[in-house]
């Protein structure tokens, strides 16, 4: 029977990506481990990615370094290349110079490895920027050939391309160097033969010792299993652990061992940074974990240890509180300083399944970050260096990932966009919170904040809806105001234009987008303004978008009292507490209906192609209206009784057996085929049947699917209720009167923006989870 290698079995390859800044090397690595395309990043940190996978079929650990492109990192370089056994020389296709310089990587690599012969791979990076390209694939293969290296055009953009064939390329180029000792070393004095024969056999005998080794200590690592470590051994370190590993690095090299006796659970897995919020004690000696929903208590209830602090859950209710304990230690406001003052002095972060550790220097002790996104919270685990043992362990606030510069936030500004089939709705974040975005574009990004924000009216046809405008939210982690804007989908292309004209592909090039439209329109974003949509589905974006706001705001769930009623009927404000289950309809262009029974649980279980789009371009048809605006207030003047045939047009009076009023519609738009009738409706009088008929039937699909369903609490959404009382009474009333009034129609304030609220969120979500935790 097989069994699966532990790590001190498996091979762990050392790969380094060097080339100049800006080539791509991050977003290739963190493409390659991460599976997202990052495209801003700080280029003046190096990070180390460690993850198992599988080459050809053998499991093996990938140590990936990604460099500093920096000159003033050199000396630093050459003591990674050292360590490195294989290496990615990355340019980018649109960058001449980059291309130039690899000559230089090549030989340094050499130098620093005393070896002709190192396992490297010549990386074609950006090939998708096909209108930018400067260098030719022929180039490229040229200049591989010449230095006698594999090429690789590769792409870290969604779709990437190469990206895991690069890396395996390169594990494939050390494994056959390894089975292959003996050709590397023909090869090396083949290509490198007038330096021997220059100098003669001493200088061969003074190269030939490292080669050894160096094949020696590959080889060693192969084919048997390394000795164990012991911490208490001089000369090693407990560099990092987790997933009840631990790290220990010599000074020849690092290695993964199992946690045996240790309890610790990576906190990471216990709990999700969205589930808690911290709150340090003033006297900084406690921190306070809010648990927020049950689910994440039944998960904090399995942490035992986080390192060696003991964390306790206290009786864990929803919404109670729990105590970290055990905190050995007072840090003091020097220490914060230092540590404050450190976060420049970043030099190398290591990206650990997620989390973040960032190596500080100036420190009086030798700090990791644990950072958590969003809760501005940074946990600092002290260690000892001559102790190798935790000391210390704490949590404070800081102001946000930048002044971190750990986390990968997206490069402002931040959008969230819905392509709806009849409107575009897009969320504009504006940072409030006074921090530098570091951007070296401030100026336009300044322009267009202003732009948006002085302005209530895009264009001929974008509008900002100033009364949703929400102040003082957190998204990210940041803080600021929520703008909502929309314009109709077929204005997409004026949109690029205007958009064009404010700068904005040359602040970010990837937008996050939902709806339909996210893929229709994908490739003239990428063709008009070189901007990447990075998708979400629309249904996940609703409800995460509904989540949100329903927890970030207040008054913006209600209902109607007497809806039926026309002098008693009023809007009233529920409180949504202990929402699940519930339903939510989406009356967009078409209907969705989806039921929730918690934040990440839904389904949709129908739809409805008589939606609000069926809505508006009837009316258009029978009205000759030009907008919703103006079908609206058509519908608001007229009657549809003399359209739709009423059961007292067939009944004359009720239909009491079944407890059917005479008022009630019998047929839609029924009385149509009567002449005298059809001449009596008015345009106001068919907007208003088109009206009642469209919200009768989403009326009736709703309910059943609730009754279905077992659910009483319907949520609509979607802009077909845009300044729509008509059909949210009658929703309401409907639900009221068929359900016996067990079930209840609820609206919110904000509603269509769901979606592109939900997609913003998603893609903070994914960069800032994938950034630390
Ligand atoms: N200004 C508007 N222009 C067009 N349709 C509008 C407008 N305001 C509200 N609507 C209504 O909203 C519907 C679109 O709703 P929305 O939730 O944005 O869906 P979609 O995502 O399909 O665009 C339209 O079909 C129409 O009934
Ligand atoms: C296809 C859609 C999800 C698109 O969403 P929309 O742009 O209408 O908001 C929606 O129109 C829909 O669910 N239509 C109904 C399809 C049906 O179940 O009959």
């Amino acid at each position: 029977m097989s069994s699966i290698p532990n790590d001190e079995q498996l091979v762990r390859y050392k790969l380094v990506v060097v080339g100049d800044g800006g080539v791509g090397k991050s977003a290739i690595t963190i493409q390659f481990f991460q599976k997202l395309f990052v495209t801003d990043y700080d280029p003046t940190i190096e990070d180390s990615y460690l993850q198992h996978c599988e080459v050809d079929g053998d499991m093996c650990i990938l140590d990936v370094l990604d460099t500093a492109g920096q000159e003033e990192f050199s000396a630093m370089r050459e003591q990674y290349m050292r360590k490195g056994d294989g290496f990615l020389l990355v340019y980018s296709v649109t960058d001449k110079q980059s291309f130039d310089n690899i000559d230089q990587f090549r030989t340094q690599v050499q130098r620093v490895k005393d070896r002709d012969s190192v396992p490297m791979l010549l990386v074609a990076n950006k090939i998708d920027l096909v209108h930018m390209r400067r260098i030719t694939e022929e180039q490229g293969r040229e200049a591989a050939s010449r230095l006698n290296i594999p090429y690789m055009e590769t792409s870290a953009k969604d779709p990437p391309v190469n990206i895991d064939a690069a890396f395996h390329m390169v594990v494939r180029l050390i494994k056959n160097s390894q089975l292959n000792p003996d050709r590397q070393e023909k090869k090396k004095r083949k290509m490198s033969g007038c330096l021997s024969h220059d100098l003669g056999k001493g200088a061969k005998r003074a190269i030939s010792p490292t080669l050894i080794e160096e094949n020696n200590r590959v080889a060693k690592s192969r084919y048997t299993a390394p000795p164990k470590y012991h911490p208490k051994n001089k000369g090693i370190q407990i560099l990092d652990r987790f997933d009840n590993r631990v790290i220990l690095s010599s000074k020849i090299e690092t290695k993964i061992l199992p946690m045996e006796r240790e309890t610790t659970l990576s906190l990471k897995e216990a709990l999700k940074p969205e589930h808690f919020e911290f709150e340090l004690s003033k006297d900084k000696k406690r921190v306070t974990i809010f648990l927020p929903t049950e689910s994440a208590v039944a998960k904090a209830l399995t942490i035992k240890k986080i390192g060696e602090t003991e964390v306790q859950a206290e009786e864990f209710k929803p919404r109670c509180q729990g105590v970290i304990r055990g905190i050995p230690k007072e840090i003091t406001e020097e220490e914060i300083k230092n540590v404050k003052g450190a976060f420049d002095n970043i030099v190398h972060r290591q990206i650990l399944n997620g989390l973040v550790k960032a190596n500080i220097q100036g420190t009086l002790m030798n700090f990791s970050i644990e950072y958590m996104s969003g809760r501005e919270v940074a946990v600092l685990v002290g260690e000892s260096k001559s102790e190798n043992k935790l000391i210390s362990s704490t949590a404070f606030k800081l102001k946000t990932s930048q002044e971190m510069r750990v986390g990968i936030s997206p490069p402002m500004p931040w959008f969230g966009m819905d392509i709806g089939g009849t409107l575009v709705k897009l969320v504009y974040f504006e940072p409030t919170d006074n921090v530098d975005d570091d951007n070296e574009e401030a100026e336009t990004l300044t322009n267009i904040k202003k732009y948006l924000k002085n302005n209530a009216a895009y264009g001929r046809t974008g509008h900002r809806d100033t009364q949703l405008q929400l102040n003082d939210v957190t998204m990210g982690n940041r803080r600021g105001t929520l703008h909502f804007i929309r314009f109709p989908t077929s204005q997409m292309g004026a949109f690029m234009n205007l958009a064009k004209s404010k700068g904005m592909a040359t602040l970010t090039s990837t937008v996050c987008a939902t709806g339909g439209g996210s893929f229709k329109f994908e490739a003239d974003f990428l063709r008009e303004m070189n901007i990447s949509l990075h998708k979400y589905d629309e249904l996940d974006s609703l409800i995460h978008g509904i989540e949100f706001i329903k927890e970030h705001t207040s008054h913006e769930i209600y209902f109607f009292e007497n809806p039926s009623n026309e002098a008693l009927c009023r809007k009233v404000e529920y409180d949504f507490k202990n929402p699940y289950p519930f339903m939510v309809v989406n009356i967009g262009s078409g209907v969705s209906i989806l039921v929730v029974h918690g934040p990440d649980n839904y389904k949709r279980i129908s739809g409805s192609s008589l939606g609000g789009g069926t809505f508006y371009g009837l009316c258009c048809l029978l009205t000759g209206c030009t907008s919703f605006e103006e079908a609206m207030e058509l519908a608001a003047k007229g009657d549809n009784k003399q359209v739709d045939k009423l059961v007292k047009d067939i009944y004359g009076g009720d239909y009491d057996r079944f407890g059917l009023q005479g008022n009630l519609v019998a047929s839609s738009f029924g009385n149509m085929n009567l002449d005298d009738r059809r001449e009596g409706a008015s345009r106001e009088d068919l907007a208003n049947a088109t009206l009642v008929t469209i919200t009768n039937n989403i009326g009736s699909v709703a309910r059943l699917c609730a009754l279905n369903e077992n659910v009483d609490r319907v949520l609509f959404v979607g802009n077909f209720l845009r300044m729509n009382k008509i059909s949210m009474r009658q929703l309401s009333s409907a639900m009221d009167f068929w359900s016996d009034g067990k079930m209840k129609a609820l609206f919110l304030s904000h509603e269509g923006y769901f979606g592109a609220v939900g997609c913003l969120l998603a893609l903070l979500r994914e960069k800032l989870l994938n950034g630390d935790l």
